[in-house]
């Protein structure tokens, strides 16, 4: 590797840059690439004979600390006995186990591994035992029939900041608190009556997104959807939350952006420590020390948010505001024995790490397939004109009224799921699946993408078809296995009532009002639809697209 590609690695700075790669491992100075498709062993970067010797130093510290741990580790394994009946898969290398395996786009390495060992294989991803299943029938035994064995889940080490594994909802283990958070999700944040309640704060969004659409229209500049898209995402979160904008699109210097943006770098970056527990107090990328600063700067943002609201409700007078902030506040008031003001910054932390990349991610999708599909994209605004009027922006209660629209996006769910592994959950016990045991303790993935990408269950399973969708009673509920693009049972994603809202709003509003060109006259068939895996499944090129005012 030149010197050149050094200084072309990536910094966490900017919106496209928290687009980073799933291997890069970084000791200091010193950078460890792994794995990838080009490599077979540890590829290293330095930049200096100073750098080696560190490397150098670093490495046999690292590789004897691993030998001992490697060593304590198989003997305290032979304490339990394994069940003998594993799931196939390849063989684990020592140490690094099946690591090497995963390369830059694991889910894509796990269905093709899947296609040679069948719909459930194991790997050992380091010291984590994983097992992986990719079949609709599997799934269902996994999200539904035996969902009290799976719930519980794989916690990185770089949540452990702030505590966060312990008091956000997403890695939270199935406990009281679990159970009233999801709760508090269920009644007062996603409900259908208090998301029609703040219905107008999402409405004035989409309506600033499509101003800024307008003002590039006029200007023949081209939009960056994706980022266009994480801005009205985040904002229509953080309004629905608290009636406030997280990006202030004319005040960037004073936004919380960079924040946000760091803190989705810093998640979906991979991490030595989750593979080798051993090496969790090391923390060897300073991934958690990383996101402990970076989570209280949005903590003291919530701070300031929180106390000027408790300060405007005790003014006489004062107008509610209807956000999920005042139904929190009120369940305080009435003493829930859940909630306190801590809970709250974090359920307000994941709702927006949540809830904004996984929204943008697959619209820019979305789009990508239509602008690639210019006879889909055409019924689509067919649709939207004879139902809508061209030209108009629709309203949330349209939507059940848009039944290609609808298609549409279940396509793009299929083919680009945000999160393609789902998150991981963790055994409970050793339990039969599949006619094989998966073990206790086990780390457990459900590869989404290869479902949706079965050519056993989908014609052409690789085209973007909606049409398939027209007349069919399979929806993203977590009911139907085959599509299960939030998850399913006690852990489904709560966020699926917004996201079903706000994915139709901002689509139909990009396309119902403009006519949309490549950038730099690229050819629609030619576009590059490679993929970047991280917190979402990203489109490794931003989509880049000229409006054009119908
Ligand atoms: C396209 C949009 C979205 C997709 C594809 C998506 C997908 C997912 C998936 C796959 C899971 C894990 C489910 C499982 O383990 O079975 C999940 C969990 C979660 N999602 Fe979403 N999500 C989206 C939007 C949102 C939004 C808008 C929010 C909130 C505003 C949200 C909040 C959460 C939370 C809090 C969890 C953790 C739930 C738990 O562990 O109990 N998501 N999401």
């Amino acid at each position: 590797m030149q010197d050149s590609d050094i200084r072309r690695l990536p910094r966490a700075s900017s919106y496209d840059q928290t687009r980073g790669t799933t291997n890069r491992f970084v000791f200091g100075k010193v950078e460890l690439l792994l794995p990838t498709k080009e490599v077979v062993a540890l590829l290293v970067v330095v930049d200096s004979e100073r750098d080696m010797d560190c490397l150098v130093l670093i490495l046999c510290l690292y590789l004897l600390w691993g030998l001992f741990q490697a060593l304590s580790f198989v003997a305290n394994r032979g304490r339990r006995a394994r069940p003998s009946n594993l799931p196939p898969g390849p063989w684990p290398l020592p140490i690094i186990g099946n690591l090497l395996e995963l390369g830059d786009l694991p889910h894509k390495s796990l269905a093709k591994l899947a296609r040679t060992y069948g719909p459930i294989i194991k790997l050992e991803l380091g010291f984590v035992t994983t097992v992986v299943v990719s079949s609709p029938k599997l799934a269902k035994e996994i999200l539904q029939t035996h969902d009290a064995v799976f719930s519980n889940r794989t916690v990185p080490n770089s949540i452990t900041a702030h505590d966060h594994d312990k008091l956000g909802l997403p890695w939270l283990p199935v406990s009281p608190l679990f159970r009233n958070l999801r709760k508090v999700y269920s009644l007062h944040i996603f409900s259908s009556k208090k998301l029609d309640l703040n219905e107008h704060l999402r409405s004035k969004k989409v309506q600033e997104l499509v101003a800024f659409v307008r003002k590039c229209a006029d200007a023949g500049e081209a939009v960056n959807i994706g980022e266009a898209a994480f801005r009205t995402s985040i904002n229509a979160v953080s309004n629905t939350l608290f009636s406030l904008d997280m990006i202030e699109p004319l005040n960037p210097a004073g936004d919380l952006k960079e924040v946000v943006w760091q803190i989705f770098f810093e998640i979906g970056k991979p991490n030595l420590a989750d593979y080798f527990p051993m090496l969790k107090k090391i923390d060897p990328h300073g991934s958690k020390r990383h996101l402990e600063a970076l989570i209280q700067k949005l903590f003291d943002f919530f701070d300031g948010v929180i106390q000027r609201r408790l300060q405007l409700r005790t003014e006489k007078g004062c107008v509610r505001c209807n956000d999920v902030l005042d139904y929190l506040l009120d369940l305080i008031e009435d003493k829930n024995e859940t909630l306190d003001i801590s809970l709250v910054k974090h359920l307000f932390l994941d709702i927006i790490i949540a809830g904004s990349e996984t929204t943008s991610t697959t619209l820019e999708w979305a789009m990508t397939e239509l602008l690639r599909n210019p006879e889909k994209l055409s019924r689509t605004q067919a649709e939207l004109h004879q139902v809508i009027g061209k030209g108009k922006t629709i309203e949330e209660a349209d939507i059940s009224r848009l039944s290609y629209l609808e298609a549409v996006l279940k396509e793009t769910f299929r083919l680009h799921p945000a999160g393609p592994l789902l998150l991981p959950r963790k055994s409970g016990e050793d339990f039969p699946i599949g006619g094989f045991t998966i073990p206790k303790g086990a780390q457990v993935l459900l590869n989404v993408f290869a479902i949706g990408r079965d050519p056993s269950i989908w014609d052409d399973p690789d085209k973007f078809v909606p049409d398939r969708f027209l007349g069919s009673d399979i929806d993203v509920r977590g009911r139907n296995f085959e599509l299960v693009p939030f998850g399913g049972g006690r852990r489904i994603c709560p966020g699926l009532p917004l996201a079903t809202r706000m994915l139709p709003l901002m689509l139909s509003s990009l396309i119902n009002i403009f006519n949309w060109k490549l950038e730099d006259g690229g050819i629609p068939e030619n576009m590059n639809m490679e993929e970047k895996f991280g917190l979402a499944l990203q489109k490794a090129q931003s989509l880049k697209a000229v409006p054009i005012p119908i």
